[in-house]
C-alpha cells in the first residue's frame, strides 16, 4: 500500500470535529476532590490492545449488540463506564444516570457536538472532495459548530413548526390509506396470507415502503412508486431502502465499535463509502426529477401545498438538496422500525389495543387530539427505541459522580437501559401507555420518573429535526391500522438486533384480521 493512499486516513482527525465552543471549566468545582479518568470503572486494559480484546472472540463484550452491551456494562460496572482512547477513537464514556445526562445535555446545548457519524463526515468532507464533487454544506447529521447552527436556523422553521407540519395531515393520511389498501389487497391473496392469516411476505420491507413513501411526500412533495405492485427489486425505491440499512450497519461497525478504518481502508470502510455514495446518487435522482418537474410545470403552488424541498429551494438550493438527501436517509428505518415495535407491543397487549381502538372510534372531530394514541407510541419508544441513547462530546470539564471528565470525551447516554430501570419507570417491562396520561398521585405517573431517562428524539437545539413529521406519520398510520385490523402475534417472542439502529428481526409473526 502506498503511503499517499493512506494519507487521507491520517488527516481524518483534523476533519471530524471542529470545536467552536470555548472550554468552560466552571462545571468542575475546583474545591472538589475529584477522582481521575483512570479511576472510572471499565473493562481492563492490556498494553497496545487497550480494552479492545474484550470485543474479540471469548471476550466479555464479544458479539454483544449495543443494547446488550449497555445492559452488561451497567450491571457489571455501574452508572458510569470508561473506555480509553484507542485506534483513532477518543475517550468514550457510557452513562446510565439520568441526572448526569440532564446536566450534560443542558450544559452542551449551545453548539452541541453529537458524535457517531465520523465515517459519513469523512465521506462528505474528504472522500467526496478527492472525487471533486464535495460541497461546503454537509448537513445536520455531519456538521458541527457554526456551519451546523446556520443550517439548522434555516431548516428549523420549515421542519419543526407544528403549524407548518399540520399542513401535511391530508397528504400523510392519503399514504396511510394507500398502505392499508395494499395490506387488504395483499392479505386477500392466499399466497401471502398463510394459515391463521399469518403474513408471509417481507413485513419489514412493507413498512419501509410505507415510511419511504411518506417521508418522500413531505420532503419532496411527490409520490414515489413504493406501492406499485410490480416494483422491481432494482428500482431506485428498493435500492434506496436497502442502502439505508447498509449505511446504519456501517455506522455501527466503523463509528461505534473498534475499527482500524482511520488508518487503513478496511473492507467495512470501502463498503461504507460505496453505500454513502449510492444513497447520495439515489436521493439526487429523486430530488433532480422533482426539481425538473417543478421547472417544467412552473405551477403557482399554494403555500400549504409546498413540500419541504420547494420551501427550502426558495431560500438556498444547496441547503434544500442536502436536507432532502438527509431526510431520505434518516427518515426511513427510524419510523418503520418504531411502527413495527408499536405493532408488536400492541399485538401482545390486546387490552391496550382494544382501548386504543375504542378511543380512536370515539373521536368524531378529526382535529381532536388523540392522547392515548400518542401515549401508545411513547410507551413503544420507551420499551423498543430505535436508538440505544443520545451522545455528546464534552466541550467543558465535568464533575460526574465524583469523577473528573475531561474535554473531548464522547459521552453516550444510554437511555434504552435507563428507561427500563424500575427506579425510573415502575413495572418497566410492562406495556402501560396509561403511565403517560395518569395524574400526579398515581405511582405510575410519568412525571415521577426522571425525564432524562427517556429521550427518544434527543434533546435541545440538536433534537431530531424530523420529530414532528415522524410523529405525524406514525400517529396517522397507526390510527388507520388499528381502525382496520385486529393485530395479533403468533409464536415465540420477537428478537431484535442492532445495526446502527435497533431492528426487530423476522419472522414477523403478525396476524392481521379484518374488522
Ligand atoms: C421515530 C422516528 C425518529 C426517531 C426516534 C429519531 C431520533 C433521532 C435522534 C435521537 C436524533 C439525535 C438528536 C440529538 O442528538 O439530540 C435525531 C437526529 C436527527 N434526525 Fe431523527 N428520528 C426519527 C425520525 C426522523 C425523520 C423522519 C427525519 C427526517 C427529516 C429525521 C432526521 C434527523 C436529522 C437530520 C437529525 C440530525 C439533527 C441535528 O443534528 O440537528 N429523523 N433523530
Amino acid at each position: 500500500m502506498q503511503t499517499s493512499k493512506l494519507r487521507p486516513f491520517y488527516q481524518l482527525a483534523a476533519v471530524t470535529i471542529t470545536r467552536t465552543a470555548s472550554i468552560d471549566t466552571t462545571v468542575v468545582n475546583s474545591t472538589n476532590q475529584l477522582k481521575a479518568w483512570k479511576d472510572i470503572p471499565g473493562p481492563s486494559s492490556l498494553p497496545i490492545l487497550g480494552q479492545t480484546h474484550h470485543f474479540f472472540p471469548g471476550g466479555e463484550l464479544y458479539s454483544l449488540s449495543l443494547p446488550q452491551l449497555g445492559e452488561h456494562l451497567c450491571n457489571k460496572y455501574g452508572p458510569i463506564v470508561r473506555f480509553d482512547e484507542l485506534w483513532g477513537k477518543p475517550l468514550t464514556l457510557f452513562l446510565f444516570d439520568a441526572e448526569q445526562s440532564a446536566k450534560l445535555l443542558h450544559s452542551e446545548n449551545w453548539l452541541p457536538i453529537r458524535p457517531g457519524f465520523n465515517s459519513l463526515i469523512y465521506y462528505r468532507k474528504k472522500y467526496k472532495r478527492s472525487n471533486e464533487t464535495a460541497c461546503d454544506l454537509n448537513g445536520l447529521l455531519t456538521d458541527h459548530g457554526e456551519p451546523w447552527k446556520q443550517f439548522r436556523s434555516i431548516v428549523n422553521p420549515v421542519l419543526m413548526k407544528p403549524k407548518t407540519i399540520k399542513l401535511y395531515n391530508a397528504m400523510i393520511d392519503e399514504v396511510a390509506l394507500d398502505m392499508i389498501a395494499r395490506f387488504i389487497y395483499y392479505f386477500r391473496l392466499k399466497s401471502l396470507r398463510g394459515n391463521n392469516n399469518k403474513i408471509q411476505s417481507d413485513f419489514d420491507m412493507e413498512m419501509n415502503l410505507w415510511s419511504l413513501e411518506s417521508i418522500a411526500l413531505v420532503a419532496l412533495g411527490r409520490r414515489l412508486r413504493c406501492f406499485d405492485s410490480h416494483l422491481p427489486q432494482n428500482s431506485p425505491e428498493k435500492r434506496l431502502i436497502k442502502v439505508v440499512h447498509d449505511i446504519f450497519k456501517s455506522v455501527e461497525a466503523l463509528d461505534f465499535k473498534p475499527s482500524l478504518w482511520k488508518y487503513y481502508p478496511t473492507k467495512a470502510y470501502r463498503r461504507a463509502m460505496k453505500s454513502y455514495e449510492e444513497q447520495e446518487i439515489l436521493a439526487r435522482y429523486f430530488i433532480d426529477k422533482t426539481i425538473e418537474e417543478l421547472n417544467v410545470h412552473k405551477r403557482v403552488i399554494a403555500e400549504d401545498k409546498k413540500s419541504v424541498l420547494e420551501k427550502l429551494l426558495e431560500i438556498n438550493k444547496d441547503i434544500a438538496v442536502v436536507m432532502a438527501t438527509d431526510a431520505l436517509l434518516a427518515g426511513v428505518d427510524t419510523t418503520s422500525n418504531t411502527i413495527i415495535g408499536a405493532l408488536y407491543l400492541l399485538a401482545n397487549n390486546q387490552d391496550k389495543q382494544d382501548a386504543l381502538r375504542e378511543k380512536i372510534r370515539s373521536v368524531t372531530d378529526e382535529n381532536e387530539k388523540r392522547p392515548y394514541l400518542k401515549a401508545c407510541l411513547k410507551e413503544s419508544m420507551r420499551m423498543m427505541p430505535i436508538t440505544v441513547g443520545n451522545a455528546r462530546v464534552s466541550t467543558k470539564e465535568y464533575d460526574m459522580l465524583g469523577y473528573q471528565i475531561p474535554t473531548g470525551v464522547e459521552i453516550i447516554m444510554m437511555h434504552q437501559t435507563m428507561a427500563m430501570m424500575e427506579k425510573n419507570y415502575p413495572r418497566p417491562t410492562k406495556y402501560i401507555p396509561e403511565r403517560w396520561l395518569v395524574n400526579k398521585d398515581d405511582p405510575l405517573h410519568h412525571g415521577n420518573a426522571h425525564p432524562f431517562a427517556y429521550q427518544p428524539f434527543g434533546f435541545g437545539v440538536r433534537t431530531c429535526i424530523g420529530r414532528r413529521i415522524a410523529e405525524l406519520e406514525m400517529e396517522t398510520f397507526l390510527k388507520r391500522l388499528i381502525e382496520n385490523f385486529k393485530i395479533e402475534w403468533f409464536g415465540p417472542p420477537a428478537t431484535t438486533r442492532s445495526a446502527g439502529l435497533n431492528y426487530v428481526n423476522g419472522p414477523y409473526n403478525f396476524i392481521f384480521k379484518d374488522l
